[in-house]
């Protein structure tokens, strides 16, 4: 099921000296390079990377691109200047599912592989060979991978690829003068390979201009390792010259040090988008999440471990009437995609399911006439229906984590011994580690979760 790497597949690119000057070319393509900006391999696990040679104070600005430098998906609607073959990439994007955008770029990025003299020959010579990413993983890494939204997602977009490839075979009918990719076979390793290279380099910016909300490769901006606290930032250049041509630059945030990595935040990023996208997760990242399908019998099972006794209300698995009628309003009644719910994040518990674990232990429709459901989706006192219910959410909500935890394979203290093992192959370490992340992540939100119920405890021990 996984894909294979691009090994078959050969790219015109290839022909180039291995090791292009990225600087050298981007500054005779009219771009700025800070002289003190290095391309350095990191030597960690984070590949190449940007450092500054020098000291640099905040606000300096150490690239700028013009226009022609970033690779975007071509653009239908100018069919008249594309070329007949460029039409075809077009056309067979728009074969690609949505969620998949990375894989229109990646076609793009693909023709221009294949296409003699494309101008993005430097820049897609340095493109690493292989990528960390899951589709790639072996059958037993992705499983080790434990958490199902995850080895969903890295299933679909493994049959996806091997089922367009064979679409794509199609394409041999075509007259070489017209064939998107020189008349080569494109096999579910090289279009993995442009996939992978899109979705972990591409860069979305929301500018001010219309023109700059879709997704383009940004040659050297992209050897920027990301940090949610990052030294630098991608800014639209607006005070462009009589040519037009500086489009997009890259300005420090804060005073940088010599010797410092230069990173960019590629945005409030789960680790299950890190994963899937760019091949690495983040320890505690403050914007993961466990997602969950609400269902009220997975509920009744967490207030049965959690040892609460049904009070007067029906169980969750069949909740009254009224209670049915709530949780409409929060998309929680009916089975579907909204009823996906989360953990963690910012507000620890999904707001949707702290109001339905609020409703679903309401004794009587009585308390929640008056509460509107943004209230009931908020921490608060304010927001709680009675302390005795609040007590019973926050003890279901435990319950809900211990579940979670108990869905996992493996304990934490096997997974810090499987990477403490030097020997592990790279892609099983990020396997483990993403798993780990999530336990730590149930962890955090449990100790959360308790800290409130000792806190509303304490709250209601001094008012009795
Ligand atoms: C936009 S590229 C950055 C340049 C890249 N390191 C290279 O070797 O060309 C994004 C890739 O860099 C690596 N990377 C970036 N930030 C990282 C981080 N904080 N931790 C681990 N790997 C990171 C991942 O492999 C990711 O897919």
């Amino acid at each position: 099921m996984p894909v294979h790497g691009a090994r078959r597949w050969s790219s015109a690119a290839s022909a180039v000296a291995a090791s292009v000057d990225l600087r050298g070319w981007v500054k005779n393509q009219g771009g700025f390079v800070w002289s003190g900006l290095h391309v350095v391999h990191s030597g960690s696990s984070h590949g190449m990377g940007l450092v500054a040679t020098q000291d640099l104070p905040q606000g300096s600005t150490i690239i700028t691109l013009p226009r022609r430098i970033p690779m975007p998906m071509p653009d239908p609607e100018n069919a008249a200047v594309l070329a007949p073959s460029e039409g075809v990439i077009c056309e067979i994007a728009n074969r690609v599912p949505e969620e998949l955008w990375a894989m229109r770029l990646g076609l793009k990025l693909l023709y221009e592989r294949a296409q003699k003299g494309s101008y993005w020959w430097p820049y897609i010579s340095m493109l690493p060979h292989s990528f960390t990413l899951p589709i790639f993983f072996s059958g037993v890494d992705i499983e080790s991978i434990d958490y199902a939204p995850v080895t969903h997602q890295v299933k679909k977009r493994c049959r996806f690829l091997l089922q367009f490839s064979s679409e794509l075979a199609k394409l041999e009918s075509l007259p070489e003068e017209i064939h998107p990719f020189a008349g080569q076979f494109v096999d579910s390793g090289a279009l993995g390979w442009a996939m992978a290279a899109v979705s972990s380099r591409a860069f979305r910016i929301h500018g001010v201009t219309n023109k700059l909300c879709s997704a383009m490769m940004l040659p050297l901006i992209d050897m920027c390792n990301h940090s949610f606290q990052p030294n630098a930032h991608i800014e639209e250049d607006l005070s462009r010259d009589a040519q037009d041509v500086s489009f997009l630059k890259v300005v420090t945030k804060r005073n940088l040090e010599k010797g410092s990595a230069i990173t960019l935040n590629y945005g409030p990023l789960s680790n299950d988008l890190l994963l899937l996208d760019y091949g690495f997760v983040i320890p505690d990242n403050p914007h993961d999440r466990i997602e969950l399908r609400y269902d009220g019998s997975l509920m009744e099972n967490a207030r049965m471990i959690a040892g609460l006794s049904r009070t007067g209300s029906p169980p969750f698995s069949s909740p009254a009437s009224w209670q049915v009628d709530r949780l409409k309003q929060l998309g929680l009644a009916d089975s579907g995609e909204s009823q996906k719910v989360t953990l963690g994040g910012p507000e620890e518990v999904d707001g949707r399911l702290l109001a339905a674990l609020r409703i679903l232990h309401a004794e009587s429709q009585e308390p929640l006439e008056r509460r509107e459901l943004v209230s009931l989706q908020a921490w608060g006192v304010e927001s709680m229906v009675s302390s005795d219910n609040e007590e019973r959410v926050l003890r279901t909500l435990c319950g809900l984590g211990a579940i979670v935890f108990n869905q996992f394979k493996t304990t934490i203290e096997e997974d810090e011994a499987k990477l403490s093992d030097k020997s592990l192959a790279e892609t099983s370490r990020i396997a483990v580690q993403f798993r780990l992340t999530k336990k730590r992540l149930v962890v955090r939100v449990l100790e959360s979760l308790k800290k409130r119920l000792m806190d509303l405890r304490a709250v209601r021990a001094e008012f009795q």
